[in-house]
């Protein structure tokens, strides 16, 4: 659910663009996001969700007429105050220091740094604090990352594929540790493209598409977006042939699946199919109608606006080719 705006916002993008060249990056970006919130950021390869990070800490400025503020004030100032905490893709870990040196250099640097062996614990880094950092694993060095960005403490975690090459027991304990500082009061924004992950780690999730923001919502409000929904059932027997035939011709049913008496199909609007079924004569079993899960709703919504996008962007008398390759995607 979106947070009542009864606190002032944590970030606050309004109207706020980026163009690289001829790339529109971040098209009008305006949300708000609150504290408390632990927000997902998704959206395929190139939809700007790093351009969107990048803004927010500072590292770019918005075109003219778009504004980003973070607690009030400008992403530098707040960087600088240490209400940010980040962790990023890009960026090598500095060669020949080892983890402590540089995680308690980061503690230092933070104008409320926690004590080091803290950071280390929970970034669960003490058995290889005396590791110099060239010598670790993705997934070791993505927890270096972790222990940087929470040094001390901040307001905002900003986090760009944090679990990238972290193993399981590592990802529950980084989610862990997160669901903490969320329930601190602090505003937890990743970009990812987990999407289990951010079904089930965020309150809210942002899903950006060419630079837009297709959806914002819980993950059940996406889910429910996409509006499409999965019915499943079993036929004590199969009349004939002609059956998915039948089925895939009853109202709302966008994919049949037969894999003998087992039927499995998808229908933009269930309750008129499951009418439809029953007035084929047919008597379904186990019938269970359920919603996608996130990640089919993410690839629902964003083909959906790839085709729109595909449509809009056709100019009159284009040829038929172009319309039948956008209306199979
Ligand atoms: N420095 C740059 N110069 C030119 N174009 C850029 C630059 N940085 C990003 N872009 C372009 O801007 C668009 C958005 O890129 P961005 O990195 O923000 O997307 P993303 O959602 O983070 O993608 P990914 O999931 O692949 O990391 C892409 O088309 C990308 O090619």
């Amino acid at each position: 659910m979106k947070t009542t705006p009864t606190t002032a916002p944590a970030v606050e993008f309004t109207s706020a663009g980026k163009t690289y060249g001829t790339v529109r990056a971040l098209d009008g970006l305006t949300v708000s996001l609150y504290p408390g919130e632990t927000v997902a950021l998704l959206g395929p390869n190139g939809a700007g969700k790093s351009t969107t990070l990048d803004l927010l800490l500072g590292l770019r400025t918005p075109d003219a007429g778009g504004r980003v503020r973070l607690f009030g004030t400008t992403p530098r100032q707040a960087v600088t105050d240490g209400r940010v905490g980040a962790m990023l893709q890009s960026g090598g870990l500095m060669e020949g220091v080892r983890v402590r040196e540089i995680v308690s250099l980061a503690c230092d640097l933070h104008p409320r740094g926690y004590p080091v062996e803290q950071v280390l614990e929970t970034a669960g880094l003490t058995g290889i604090a005396e590791r110099t950092v060239d010598r670790l694993s993705g997934g070791q060095e993505q927890r270096v990352r972790f222990a940087l960005a929470t040094a001390g403490d901040s307001d905002l975690l900003v986090l760009d594929e944090p679990t990238t090459g972290m193993d399981v027991t590592a990802r529950r304990a980084f989610w862990s540790a997160m669901r903490a500082q969320a329930a601190q009061g602090r505003t937890v924004l990743f970009a990812t493209h987990y999407l289990e992950e951010a079904d089930e780690v965020a309150d809210r999730v942002l899903v950006l598409h060419r630079g837009r923001l297709l959806a914002d919502g819980s993950a059940a409000e996406i889910k429910a977006m996409a509006g499409v929904r999965r019915v499943g059932f079993t036929l004590d027997a199969v009349p004939d042939g002609v059956l998915e035939a039948q089925l895939r011709a009853l109202p709302g049913v966008t994919g049949t699946e037969l894999a003998g008496a087992v039927v499995r199909m998808r229908s933009s609007d269930a309750d008129a199919t499951v009418h439809a079924l029953y007035a084929l004569g047919l008597y379904p079993r186990d019938l269970e109608v359920t919603g996608l899960g996130l990640e089919q709703a993410f690839v629902t919504l964003t083909s959906r606006a790839e085709q729109q996008g595909a449509q809009a962007a056709r100019p009159a008398g284009t040829d038929q080719n172009t319309e039948k390759k956008a209306a199979t995607k």
